[in-house]
């Protein structure tokens, strides 16, 4: 099978697991602690942070904290498909703006970010990530060459996700449960 349908089946089935897994609040708070003291000890000053669309981890608790510690804060916008995405700053008063595919990303100036926090729909143990299909993290990724760390809630893990030729693996996954961290590649 080509793993770009070997995705397609694990999309869904993702989806269907989503459903399972109700609302976890305390999930949710453990997510964002791990993100947020993983970061506070990294040098890292302008971070491209994730602003949640539904069903997925709400990042926005760690946006505020990174906002009080001095950090720049970042979201993406949703460019036109087979783009890199565009990074702009956020501060907790900026204007948000609707972009494509349900996403919203701030007025605020272009930044290039240090660091990448990544969204997931599934993960494995060796770093591999599978996302909405768009390619847009693999395409931001291989364009800015700059560390990532792909957060997720632990029920996400799956033994193998499908790669294919773009996928760009993961430095480190942060969940409720555990950070892990992939040697140098
Ligand atoms: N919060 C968040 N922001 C993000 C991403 C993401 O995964 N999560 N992206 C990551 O690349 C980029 C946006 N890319 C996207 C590409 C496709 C779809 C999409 O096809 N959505 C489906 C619904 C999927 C579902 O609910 O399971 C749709 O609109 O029909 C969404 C976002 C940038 N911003
Ligand atoms: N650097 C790249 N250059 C050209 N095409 C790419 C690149 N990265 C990904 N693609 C293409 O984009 C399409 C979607 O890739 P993939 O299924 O891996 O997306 P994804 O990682 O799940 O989505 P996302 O990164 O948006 O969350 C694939 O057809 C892939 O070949």
């Amino acid at each position: 099978m080509n793993p770009d349908h070997e995705k397609r089946l694990l999309r869904e089935r993702m989806r269907a697991k989503r459903a399972t897994h109700p609302q976890d609040e305390a999930g949710q708070v453990a997510l964002c602690d791990n993100l947020f003291r993983l970061l506070h000890t990294l040098p890292y000053q302008s971070i491209g942070c994730v602003w949640p669309l539904a069903g997925e981890a709400d990042l926005r608790p760690v946006c505020h904290a990174l906002h009080q510690i001095g950090r720049r804060v970042l979201l993406p916008e949703t460019t036109p498909r087979a783009r890199p995405l565009v990074f702009r700053e956020w501060t907790p008063d900026v204007r948000m703006v609707s972009g494509l595919f349900g996403t919203s990303h701030p007025e605020g100036a272009v930044v290039v970010p240090d660091i990448l926090l990544v969204p997931l729909l599934a993960f494995d143990r060796r770093g591999a990530r599978l996302g909405y299909g768009g390619g847009y993290y693999d395409r931001t990724l291989s364009d800015l060459k700059c560390p990532s760390i792909g957060f997720a809630f632990a029920w996400q893990e799956v033994d193998v996700v499908p790669t294919g030729p773009y996928d760009w693996p993961l430095d480190r996954i942060v969940t409720d449960r555990d950070i892990l961290t992939f040697p140098a590649r």
